[in-house]
């Protein structure tokens, strides 16, 4: 049995894979502790998975002026330290890490300690963490074609994106009936990441009424802190009720993206990913100011590859029009809902597992050898 610590928490998109790559590792018997931060979206994501071992650690995100800098170089190395004492303490023969500000402390300490670092970028576009710590990394996981100067080759796996097993394809009727909506016609899922878009929100709020004459019903999940759970009404064709339901936080991801028939997202790494797993046709609109434009970059990626469309924030004013046209183009839905299928990595979280796990033996190996040298 090995024992792995996994660097994963800060947002969505970096603690759901962590969950996907510690649940087939718990299965197949090896130990896993993940590291998550303070922030209410983390909790509220681990909530449903109390068979895992999570621990809440202090970190901050680099950004800003002077004086958020020094902070999170003083919460660089305070996590450093906290790291050191848990490698320690909890002697893992592997970490994995998903990039992001809890990374960092973690990677330093472990590579110091000649513990072996796999690390893990989701995007097309690799972050700050994970061009800092790639040079510790004996393993680096990427999104197909993307590269990443400084790595050997063969340190490199092309493994894709890890999805919980729960996210699954639904058909639209069951996922309908989980979530409690009644769909008179076609449903638009509104998806805003681990944090919420409000200008998708907003959108939501000031055209539902078109939308609603267009028989369309809307599901959006607005982000912790953005609103409260509530539902508007609206008198659509034939004068029948039209929905749109507003929810906070969605602990049935794979039932919401199933429900659509189309889905606006933001470009997240993890949301495109549930996307692609529940086949569902996207119109993607990147967070503008997400580092390095990095949801950009997978934006266009889905796009190329035929499975979505791309939708600058900047012509936010088109969405309605689009989503209208797009809805009711079966020829062009069934276009990307067959690019989705051919997409789909079902094997991601397996791939990365097999590979840590070989990775940890081999490191056993290793130490047994030098120790037989020894005596
Ligand atoms: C603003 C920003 O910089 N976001 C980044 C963040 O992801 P961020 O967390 O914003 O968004 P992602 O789309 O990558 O992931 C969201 C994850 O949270 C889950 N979820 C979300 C809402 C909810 O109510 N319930 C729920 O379970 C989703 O199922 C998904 O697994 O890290 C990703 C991975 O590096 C990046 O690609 C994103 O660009």
């Amino acid at each position: 049995m090995s024992k792995i610590i996994i660097a994963c928490g800060g947002t969505g998109g970096h603690l759901a894979p962590g969950i996907a790559v510690a649940e087939v590792l718990q299965e197949r018997g090896h130990e896993c502790l993940l590291l998550i931060s303070h922030k209410q979206v983390d909790s509220a994501l681990v909530e449903k998975y109390s068979h895992l071992d999570f621990i809440k650690t202090p970190g901050r995100a680099f950004s800003g002026g002077l004086v958020q800098r020094l902070a999170f170089l003083a919460s660089l190395v305070s996590s450093f330290f906290a790291s050191r004492r848990m490698l320690r303490e909890r002697d893992p023969d592997l970490v994995l890490l998903f990039g992001g500000f809890l990374s960092l402390g973690l990677g330093l300490a472990a590579q110091i300690k000649g513990i072996p670092v796999a690390l893990h970028e989701a995007n097309c576009q690799p972050g700050k963490a994970v061009r800092l710590i790639k040079h510790l990394s004996t393993r680096v996981y990427l999104p197909d074609g993307v590269r990443l100067r400084g790595v050997p080759p063969e340190c490199i796996r092309y493994f894709g994106y890890p999805v919980r097993k729960e996210i699954k394809h639904a058909l639209k009727a069951d996922a309908w009936k989980r979530l409690k909506i009644k769909v008179p016609n076609k449903l638009l899922v509104i998806l805003g990441g681990s944090q919420g878009a409000t200008a998708l929100n907003h959108w939501v709020t000031h055209n539902f009424e078109k939308l609603a004459k267009a028989g369309i019903s809307v599901y959006c999940v607005t982000g912790l802190g953005n609103s409260s759970a509530s539902t508007i009404h609206e008198i659509g064709k034939g004068g029948v009720d039209v929905t749109a339901t507003l929810v906070p936080f969605s602990g049935q991801m794979g039932d919401v993206i199933s429900a659509a028939d189309l889905v606006v997202s933001r470009a997240g790494a993890g949301s495109i990913a549930e996307i692609i797993r529940c086949r569902a046709p996207s119109i993607l609109i990147p967070y503008p100011y997400a580092a390095d434009n990095h949801q950009h970059a997978n934006a266009l990626a889905h796009e190329q590859h035929g499975a979505g469309v791309l939708l600058p924030q900047d012509q936010l004013n088109d969405l309605t029009a689009e989503v209208i046209e797009l809805m009711f183009n079966d020829w062009l839905l069934g276009k990307f809902k067959s690019n989705l299928e051919r997409l789909d990595r079902f094997e991601s979280s397996e791939r990365i597992a097999d590979d840590l796990i070989a990775l940890c033996d081999a490191r056993s190996i290793a130490n047994a050898q030098k120790l037989e040298r020894v005596t």
